[in-house]
């Protein structure tokens, strides 16, 4: 059995000494990238977890014109068919063996894109966890902020802040067949979603017990070791850790300081690594919630002296130095258009 992943467990639901919880996440981003935050049950209520996983069970078993009719568009809003996604166009000969549906920001309250209808009523749902999700990133920006000793503290925070403007943050349900119901993957070859690192800020990641599939890229650069759902120490917690890690934005804005880590979902059949407990025999579904900063936020220094000093992990100086300031938008632009080729061909 391949080695599992060493990520660590961090709780930042207590009220007791913020600076050295901050300090311990600020840590484990540099060194992991990945991080399991404890799930209590405060920030996210395990039933507003487990309500949101129904809700993409029925999504996905919606019929497929339904589907079909909220394909996803150029503003990374939509249901994107099995295969149509290629994370890691380099490696994988075809696109990736999953079924994705992307909320983008509601306005109102309402959800500012086409929804199936058969979800239609749940609507309020949906939002309802994506501003969960949101608030948790919010906190966690903060206590970035004071692990890095960022002045001030709540600049990374503010960044995110909603009420500056629009953002690309995405809630994101996945649906992955079992492996029976894919017979053209070839479990050694292919894989469920591509090696790829995230985007944004920072993800966080929901999954389910039992499912197995998920992997990181080791810091040997060839070594893919799983990520259990449910790390040891957290089989009695109210629901599995929520599984953070840290997107291209947040480490390209740092100065590569947090560390962007590459992962992917593999058939990690018999012999191929899979953690005791889980499978991929059935149906495969997880949710993440991809927090960008407000858009139009430049990607300026980071006023850290931490940051500043580190010097992106070269001996050539620092990179703020050279680079164009891009920004949030443009970021993420630069990434999308290398995941959807197909997309991105077809319109211009
Ligand atoms: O489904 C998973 O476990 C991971 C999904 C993922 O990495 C992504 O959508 O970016
Ligand atoms: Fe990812």
């Amino acid at each position: 059995m391949a080695q599992i992943a060493k990520i660590p467990v961090i709780d930042i639901s207590g009220d007791g000494d913020q600076e050295q919880v901050a300090k311990e996440l600020v840590e484990a981003a540099i060194e992991h990238g990945f991080i399991y935050i404890k799930n209590t049950g405060k920030d996210i209520p395990a039933d507003a977890i487990e309500r949101a996983f129904d809700l993409s069970k029925k999504l996905f078993k919606a019929p497929l014109e339904e589907k079909q009719a909220c394909t996803i568009q150029k503003n990374n809003r939509g249901w994107s068919a099995m295969q149509y996604e290629t994370l890691d166009p380099a490696t994988q000969r075809v696109g990736d063996f999953k079924e994705a549906f992307n909320f983008g920001e509601f306005v109102d309250g309402k959800a500012d894109q086409p929804i199936p209808p058969t979800i239609a009523e749940e609507e309020d749902q949906i939002n309802e966890f994506r501003e969960l999700c949101y608030q948790l990133c919010l906190k966690i920006n903060t206590l970035l902020g004071i692990g890095l000793q960022v002045t001030p503290p709540d600049f990374f925070r503010d960044a995110h802040l909603h009420s500056k403007g629009a953002s690309g943050t995405i809630l994101r349900f996945l649906y992955y067949p079992p492996h029976t119901e894919t017979p053209s993957a070839d479990r050694e070859a292919d894989v469920r979603a591509g090696a790829h690192s995230d985007y944004g800020s920072m993800t966080l990641l929901f999954r389910l017990k039992g499912q197995a599939g998920l992997e990181i890229l080791t810091q040997d650069g060839k070594t893919w070791a799983p990520v259990p759902v449910v790390p040891p120490g957290t089989e009695n917690d109210p629901s599995p850790p929520i599984l953070l890690n840290i997107g291209d934005l947040l480490s390209y804005w740092t100065n590569g300081l947090l560390r962007s880590t590459v992962h992917r979902v593999v058939f990690p059949g018999p012999g191929k690594g899979a953690v005791e407990g889980e499978t991929d025999t059935e149906p495969r579904y997880s949710m993440a919630f991809f927090c960008h900063p407000v858009g139009t936020t430049p990607l300026t220094a980071v006023p850290s002296e931490r940051v500043r000093s580190y010097n992106g992990g070269t001996d050539e100086g620092n990179p703020y130095a050279e680079r164009k300031v891009l920004t949030a938008d443009e970021h993420l632009m630069m990434r999308l258009k290398a995941s959807y080729l197909q997309l991105y061909k077809d319109k211009e």
